[in-house]
Order: structure tokens, then C-alpha cells, then sequence
């Protein structure tokens, strides 16, 4: 049989059968054991039921992906959201959401919720600035049900990390879009307050055929201290346009002849952008030197 693992805890693999079914409590052949560097929750794997009914992995398939924050295989859409108020979005945050979501190579969206909190053209505003920089976007309420069937269409048939900060509406975007999932929702105090000292582990949520979800615990602090300075500008999509500055080497700062900052003096690329490029570079550098030091 096959099914995907949605859930580990102390060693044993919670599988959700890939026909409708109840969850089995799985754990690993032990010559499957030696081969894997260990299965992820996501993963897709082929298993049998015992004689007493304990069902044993037998086989992973290999992985279309790895996403690390959280650690989870297979993802293939990552929703990152935003409010556009309460709280208020902050253009270095979004940025450093965008950049780790663009680092892991997998498709995002950028929903921005809590529309019924602002007025239609600030929303429309701040959705269209960041559809200029070529980002797919989607504003939603969970109030009014706005975006409710596009949101939808978006995580159907995937496998879908939601992400971004405290307070947005992660948990309540996921009971809009499948209200048997029940999931806690709060003011962003009593969570923080709550979740201080309990790590809540990695888990998905089927919520149609072949359609899963992990509600991620939101947080406002992201280290960007895994990638290389040279990276960072390939995470800024709008960039791409823009090659061959003189030096291949170019961090697009002070060098001569930059392609980058020619465009941002020309207008072409927003001033906002570069700024926030500049700084999550400042960021990423100190990190690199000091892992290099
Ligand atoms: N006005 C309005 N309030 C919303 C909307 N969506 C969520 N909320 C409220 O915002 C608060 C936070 O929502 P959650 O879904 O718990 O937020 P979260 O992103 O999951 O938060 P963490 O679990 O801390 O990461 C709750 O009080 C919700 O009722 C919305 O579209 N409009
Ligand atoms: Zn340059």
C-alpha cells in the first residue's frame, strides 16, 4: 500500500493511506533503516499491515523536494502570508519570507489577508507592488470569505506549507478553506504566550484528494545564515532581468558598472527593493564571515 507520511512522533510514522482511510501507526524495516538518512513527514512511502495489524514501511519513493524550515518533503507550493493590518505588514520581513521561500526553489504565493480591515485601494496598492516585482498574489478575508475558491484552487491537489508571521490568520485561512480542521486561532498575544515554551512538531493535514497542509508556528525572526552573499540577488526575482554586470562577482553595492543599480537608478527596479536587497546582504555577510573567520 501506499501513503504518506503525515505525522512523526518517538519514532513511529503516522501514514495516511493514499485511498481514503484511517491514519496507520507505522514503523521502519530495519534494513530500510540503514539505507535512508531518515523519513520526512511528507514523504511517500510503500507499506505493509502485519499479522497483528501493525502496519512496517518497507519503502520510501524518492523525494520531489526538500524544504527545510520546516523540515518537510514534497512540498510543492509554499503560501506565504501577510496581513494588511493587524498586524501591519513590514516590507524587510516580506522580503526575508520571500527570500527563504525563494531559496527552497519552491513555487509560492503571497496572500495578503485581513482585507476587510483596510480600505479597497490600499489593499489593491500594496497586492500590486508586489505584482510588479512578478509575484503571484491573493488577498483574502477570512470574514467575508474573500479569495476563498482561488485559495482553494491553489493548494488543490499539493502539498502546501503556510507560512509567515504571528497573527496574520494562518490557522484561520486553513479552517476557511477546510473547516474540519478545527484549528486553534487567537490574538496574537495569547498565542505568543501559549507557544513560548512547547515546540509544536511538523505535521500535515489532508484536506482533500491528495491535497495536505502544514499550519507553521509564526515567527518574526528569520536567520538568513545558510546561503552565500553571492546568492541573495538570485532570490529577488526582478533582478534576473538585469545580467552581466562587469564583475561576475558583483554584490550590485559599490562596484563600477552594476547592472542592478543602473536599473534602479533608471526606475526600473524599486528603490524599496534595492534598499532591502542591501540590507539582508549586510545581514547575510555577517554571517558567512563569521562561519568563515
Ligand atoms: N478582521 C480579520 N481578522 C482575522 C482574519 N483572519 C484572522 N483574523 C484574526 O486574527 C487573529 C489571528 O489569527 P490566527 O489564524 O490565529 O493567526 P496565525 O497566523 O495562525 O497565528 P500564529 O499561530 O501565531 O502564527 C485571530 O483573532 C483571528 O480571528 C481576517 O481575515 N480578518
Ligand atoms: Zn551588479
Amino acid at each position: 500500500m501506499v501513503g504518506r507520511v503525515v505525522r512523526i512522533i518517538g519514532g513511529f510514522y503516522f501514514v495516511e493511506p493514499q485511498t481514503p482511510g484511517p491514519i496507520v501507526e507505522c514503523a521502519i524495516r530495519g534494513r530500510l533503516k540503514l539505507k535512508t538518512q531518515g523519513i520526512l513527514v511528507g514523504d511517500l512511502v510503500k507499506y505493509t499491515i502485519d499479522e497483528d495489524g501493525r502496519g512496517v514501511i518497507n519503502e520510501v519513493e524518492p523525494r520531489q523536494s526538500v524544504l527545510t524550515r520546516p523540515y518537510i518533503a514534497n512540498v510543492n507550493r509554499v503560501v506565504l502570508v501577510f496581513a494588511h493590518c493587524n498586524p501591519d505588514p513590514i516590507p524587510l520581513l516580506i522580503d526575508k519570507f520571500l527570500v527563504l521561500s525563494e531559496a527552497s526553489g519552491i513555487p509560492n504565493l503571497i496572500v495578503f489577508n485581513k482585507t476587510d480591515l483596510v480600505a479597497t485601494g490600499k489593499a489593491d496598492k500594496l497586492a500590486n507592488k508586489y505584482r510588479s516585482y512578478g509575484y503571484n498574489v491573493l488577498c483574502t478575508s477570512v470574514r467575508s470569505n474573500l479569495g476563498k475558491r482561488r485559495l482553494l484552487q491553489e493548494v488543490k491537489g499539493k502539498v502546501s506549507v503556510f507560512a509567515g508571521p504571528s497573527g496574520v490568520g494562518k490557522s484561520a485561512l486553513l479552517n476557511m478553506i477546510a473547516p474540519g480542521l478545527r484549528l486553534k486561532t487567537g490574538a496574537v498575544s495569547e498565542k505568543i504566550g501559549r507557544g513560548k515554551h512547547t515546540t509544536r512538531e511538523v505535521q500535515l493535514l489532508k484536506i482533500g484528494p491528495d491535497s495536505y497542509v502544514a499550519d507553521t508556528p509564526g515567527f518574526s525572526q528569520i536567520a538568513l545564515d545558510f546561503m552565500k552573499p553571492e546568492a541573495l540577488a538570485g532570490y529577488y526575482p526582478e533582478f534576473s532581468a538585469y545580467p552581466n554586470c562587469r564583475f561576475t562577482s558583483c554584490l550590485h553595492e559599490t562596484e563600477p558598472d552594476c547592472r542592478i543599480k543602473g536599473a534602479v537608478s533608471a526606475g526600473l527596479i524599486a528603490a524599496e527593493r534595492y534598499q532591502s536587497y542591501l540590507e539582508l546582504l549586510a545581514e547575510v555577510k555577517g554571517y558567512w564571515e563569521k562561519r568563515y573567520r
